[in-house]
């Protein structure tokens, strides 16, 4: 456990209702590790993400429209590694009910959240990242995470039962996002022309991990100053974001330069994180992120992370390494707590998992 590691002595939200100005360790500050991926910048350009019909994966859709789509798949991981999904069977309303429910916990009183704070020491529950030292730098936001599936590893006492409905509200939405996950994994496969279960059978089966981020970036005084959170890539499988349809915040680099990335009502955001750039052997990217504030408007966001189970290996997939492309990335096991002891040291995973 890291001793240093500490809740917060006033959340965002507070801070931002109180109208006080950000501490220091919040402000952008050159210096430290994330600053390599450039300063901020509050309205870049918009990032021209690749829109996927993801019904045309589903086993009824027509062979034509499957092989366009997983095209258009293949060219956006390799390139952007994150695309917009649309037509993925959720109704905007269900979404926007989802988002809803999130919506209500964060504007419950600050003693009815504090009831799930998380533990010193750990990342599960309401509350701030783990800190590791001092001036580590902090974001702009609030989040409540939670470690979903395996079911039987729930821990209970982190999930709120304030509004009544977010129990079963997320577990209903982490049924939908397995199916959809699913789809994804099988036509990223399909896209690179290898047998259909060669990445869901690591991230999608029984044993394996979904967590979820449900987060809060309050109005900021600074949002030229301070980040929502910091510049990063995820550790998972892929990610699956349900933005803020008010409000624009998160940014994608995409050859060292910034986007932002537009806000499309009724698409879910996915994005390729470290372990599935892993295994397609660098052909898919793991795109570095990250999300700035608003001085006017809060921004809600709801991001699942797939990942494999902490005992499987996971490595490139042979058929994607030959002469031409020679092996990238060593075989790892456990990415999760390797990633978190990367961050401590201020190294890129990524980087340190190269051959
Ligand atoms: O809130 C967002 O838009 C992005 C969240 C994110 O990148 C994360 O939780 O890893
Ligand atoms: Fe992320």
């Amino acid at each position: 456990m890291a001793s240093t590691d500490s809740l917060p002595v006033k959340t965002a939200q507070q801070m931002a209702m109180d109208g006080d100005q950000p501490p220091p360790n919040y402000i952008f500050n050159a210096t430290t590790s994330y600053s390599k991926f450039g300063p901020l910048e509050t309205s870049p350009p918009f990032a021209p993400v690749p829109i996927i019909d993801i019904s045309c994966f589903f086993s009824s859709a027509k062979q034509d429209d499957q092989q366009t789509e997983l095209a258009k798949l293949r060219s956006a991981l390799s390139t952007w590694g994150c695309f917009q999904a649309v037509n993925h069977g959720l109704s905007d309303s269900y979404l926007d009910n989802v988002r809803q429910v999130i919506k209500k916990f964060f504007e419950l009183p600050l003693e009815e959240k504090t009831k799930y704070f998380r533990e010193t020491g750990s990342v599960e529950g309401y509350g701030n990242d783990m800190t590791y030292s001092k001036n580590q730098a902090q974001d702009w936001c609030d989040r409540l995470f939670l470690r979903i599936l395996p079911e039987d590893e729930r821990k209970l006492r982190f999930w709120p039962q304030n509004p009544s409905n977010l129990r079963e509200t997320i577990d209903e939405y982490t049924n939908k996002i397995k199916f959809i996950s699913v789809v994804i994994f099988e036509a990223m496969a399909k896209s690179l022309d290898l047998e259909e279960n060669s990445f869901s059978k690591f991230f999608m089966e029984e044993r394996d991990v979904l967590q979820g981020r449900f987060i809060l970036y309050p109005p900021c005084p600074m949002p030229d100053k301070v980040f929502g959170l910091k510049a990063h890539s995820d550790r998972s499988g892929i990610t699956l974001l349900l933005q803020d349809p008010g409000v624009e915040g998160l940014q994608v680099l995409n050859d060292g330069k910034w986007f932002m990335v537009p806000v499309i009502r009724d698409a879910i955001f996915v994005n390729l994180g470290d372990q599935m750039q892993i295994m397609s052997n660098g052909i898919f990217k793991s795109p570095v992120h990250r999300v700035v504030t608003n001085k006017e408007k809060g921004r809600i966001s709801v991001a699942m992370f797939t990942e494999p189970n902490p005992n499987k290996e996971i490595s490139p997939e042979d058929v994607l390494v030959d002469e031409k492309r020679p092996r990238v990335y060593k075989t790892v096991k456990n990415y999760a707590v390797f990633n978190h002891e990367c961050f401590q040291k201020g190294i890129v995973a990524l980087d340190a998992v190269k051959l």
